[in-house]
């Protein structure tokens, strides 16, 4: 393909999605990587217009320290970006690093551009290295997109590769580069280069929307106090397993708080916020990670035990109540002596047993209430048996 048309092709696309990406910064200000992102396609788009002037008599300062120095501006701005979207724990150390290599980088640009192939390997080798640098730092982020996170592992890593090419290219080549620029064959990793660029700023705000998407499906499914599931998601979560494994018992289990009404009338709705949070955390604590934990109701909850014995299910039940009953005597400094009742069945699913279990379940929570409270009460479906 003609360069310059390549050139100008790459200059545009990075043009337009800088103006994009600053509109999102504009509209989610507290999404700093957007800002970030956008300056870095900016920084490309002048770094590149000034290294094009080698061909022309511009001075070398310009065509080379100038241009280098904003190819080495925008990697670090796609990393500045990369930290803010992956919330990387970037220690004041680890910073101070940071600013030191950046500096010395800089320094080294500097005392190098009188000589066209000394710069234009100095300028190569910082970038590689710092998208070694992005690779590592998205290796340790905690992403939830494995195939977008590989593949922009994958580019930056190339993008390495190349310009570690381009560097070998310029020592073998070292004295046939003259101001004018780079030899022939070099042309192929300067494409590689701006193609890659452009690639990365693509796929940055595409990764972004995925975080977006599944912020808003996480959102979607929680209940905002206890962060528990909702109660539509605790139901379509119970009907997919059901569906799913068929052949795998488990233990269905209503847990309701008693006489909740009094605390938050005696103490007032804050206090009953923060107990309603202690009892879900007692329970996500005291469950195993798989089983399944929802707030169905105001104080109401119910939990899907996999794959378990009736009889360990039990003691996990009662042993539920007498941690609620120790943990929750006082909260914020009140005495409100707070208990839970329960109600159990174990079920079958493959006997199409779903709605009949919520059923012997709350029928076997009620006959816990109207014991005393803070008691288990086993139901069977068909049946219901106090423990
Ligand atoms: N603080 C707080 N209270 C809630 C929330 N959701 C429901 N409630 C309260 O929970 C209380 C439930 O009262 P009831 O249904 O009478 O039950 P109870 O007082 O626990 O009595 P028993 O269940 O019979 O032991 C009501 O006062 C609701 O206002 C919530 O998110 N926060």
């Amino acid at each position: 393909m003609h360069l310059p048309t390549l050139i100008v092709i790459t200059l545009l696309t990075n043009l337009l999605i800088g103006f994009y990406l600053s509109i999102l910064y504009r509209r989610r200000p507290k999404d700093k990587c957007f800002k970030y992102w956008a300056l870095s396609c900016g920084c490309f788009v002048f770094g590149i217009s000034a290294s094009v002037s080698r061909g022309y008599d511009v001075p070398a300062f310009f065509s080379f320290f100038v241009a280098d120095f904003f190819l080495i501006v925008t990697a670090v701005l796609v990393l500045l970006g990369l930290i803010r979207f992956s919330r990387f724990r970037f220690t004041k150390a680890k910073r101070q690093r940071s600013i030191a290599i950046l500096c010395l980088m800089t320094l080294a640009l500097f005392f190098s551009y009188h000589s066209p192939a000394l710069v234009t390997l100095v300028g190569s080798l910082s970038v590689a290295m710092l998208f070694i640098a992005g690779a590592w730092l998205i290796r340790h982020s905690v992403f939830n997109e494995p195939i977008y996170t590989g593949t922009l592992q994958f580019i930056f890593i190339l993008h390495s590769v190349v310009l570690i090419v381009q560097a070998a290219l310029v020592c073998f080549h070292w004295d046939n580069i003259n101001y004018s620029g780079l030899p022939d064959q070099a042309i192929y990793t300067l494409l590689s280069h701006v193609t890659l660029t452009t690639l990365t700023a693509l796929l940055l705000p595409w990764l972004s929307f995925l975080k977006l998407e599944r912020s808003l499906t996480i959102k979607s499914q929680r209940d905002g106090l206890t962060k528990l599931a909702n109660r539509t998601f605790f139901f379509s979560q119970v009907e997919r397993h059901w569906l799913q494994y068929p052949q795998v018992k488990v233990v269905l289990m209503m847990i309701d708080i008693d006489h909740f009404k009094e605390i938050n009338d005696k103490f007032g709705h804050h206090v009953g916020d923060i107990a309603l949070k202690a009892v879900a955390d007692i329970m996500s604590k005291g469950l195993r990670s798989h089983d399944l934990i929802g707030r169905i109701g105001g104080e109401e909850f119910a939990v899907i035990l996999y794959n378990i014995e009736l009889d360990v299910a039990q003691q996990i039940a009662n042993r539920l109540c007498n941690q609620v009953m120790k943990q929750m005597a006082v909260i914020d400094g009140h005495n409100i002596n707070l208990t839970i009742s329960i109600g159990m069945v174990q079920v079958l699913p493959a006997r199409n047993q779903i709605h009949g279990a919520f059923k012997v379940a709350d029928e076997a929570l009620y006959h816990s209430k109207h014991s005393g409270r803070n008691t288990v009460t086993l139901g069977q479906l068909n049946e219901v048996s106090s423990e």
